[in-house]
């Protein structure tokens, strides 16, 4: 019969032929959270959807991102890069683009970056860093309707003045072209005359902590040539 230390090296060598993710955050990590969970969650019959991969970092362009925490509370090694310092410095946008690109690609060596709520908009020079293309982005609106900062407010705003019926929400390579990326998945996010803009905040962020799981798995699936095997 196995021993206990036996399963650990067994857990530890399954979780070491895991993909790997790097998650890129500015705020609160409820999405970063969702992925946390995901990769938690081995129970299939739960319900959620589960990742099969190894957070193996979190980065921040905030020091009081509340993600941090969320983190650090999961073991997950974290790092804090702010534009700000670099400006006060008298550096570029794309010398820290450059410093947050290479932090990644050397000390974590990722499977896959997932933009979520990274509220910086990523130069050529971040980009050029990952010619895999293996950067994913989670976007509050459906594609080519609200690119940009401060979707979910458009959305609502356009629903007032009666030009959409229904918002939605998406996960997305992230290319140079702001939220024009190929999208990876998408899902509609009705809109109710009831609706505040904080209740239809609060749909959007439930369905996003669904789809940035799925897409993350479709995505390394599609990286890893899973979905070839199948
Ligand atoms: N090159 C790309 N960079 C980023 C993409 C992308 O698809 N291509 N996605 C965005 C995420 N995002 C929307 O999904 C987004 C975030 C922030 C902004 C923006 O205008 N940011 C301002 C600063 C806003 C602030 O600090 O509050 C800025 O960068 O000056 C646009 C889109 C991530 N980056
Ligand atoms: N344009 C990018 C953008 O608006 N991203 C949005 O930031 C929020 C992050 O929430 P979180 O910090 O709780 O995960 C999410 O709603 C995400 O869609």
């Amino acid at each position: 019969m196995a021993s206990a230390t036996d399963s650990t090296s067994i857990q530890q060598q399954q979780q070491q032929q895991l993909p790997t993710i790097v998650v890129l955050i500015s705020g609160s990590g409820s999405n970063l959270q969702a992925l946390i969970d995901a990769t938690q969650n081995t129970n299939q019959d739960s319900g959620s959807p589960s990742l099969k991969a190894n957070i193996i970092g979190v980065i921040s362009n905030r020091q009081k991102a509340y993600g941090l925490e969320r983190a650090q509370k999961a073991g997950i090694p974290t790092e804090t890069v702010s534009l700000k310092r670099f400006k006060d410095q008298g550096k570029s946008r794309e010398d820290f683009d450059d410093a947050v690109a290479t932090l990644i690609t050397t000390k974590y060596q990722p499977d896959l970056v997932v933009l979520a709520g990274w509220m910086h908009i990523l130069s050529p020079r971040f980009l050029a860093h990952f010619p895999r293309d293996n950067v994913m982005n989670l976007h509050p609106a459906l594609p080519g309707q609200f690119d940009g900062a401060h979707a979910i407010d458009r959305a609502f705003e356009a629903f007032q003045q009666g030009t959409i019926s229904e918002t939605g929400i998406m996960v997305h390579k992230v290319i140079a072209d702001v939220d024009r990326g190929q999208v990876i998945l998408q899902q509609p996010v009705p809109i109710l005359p009831s609706d505040t803009l904080s209740t239809l905040e609060d749909r959007i962020h439930l369905a996003e902590h669904d789809i940035i799981v799925r897409g993350a798995q479709a995505f390394l699936d599609e990286l890893t040539g899973k979905q070839q095997q199948q």
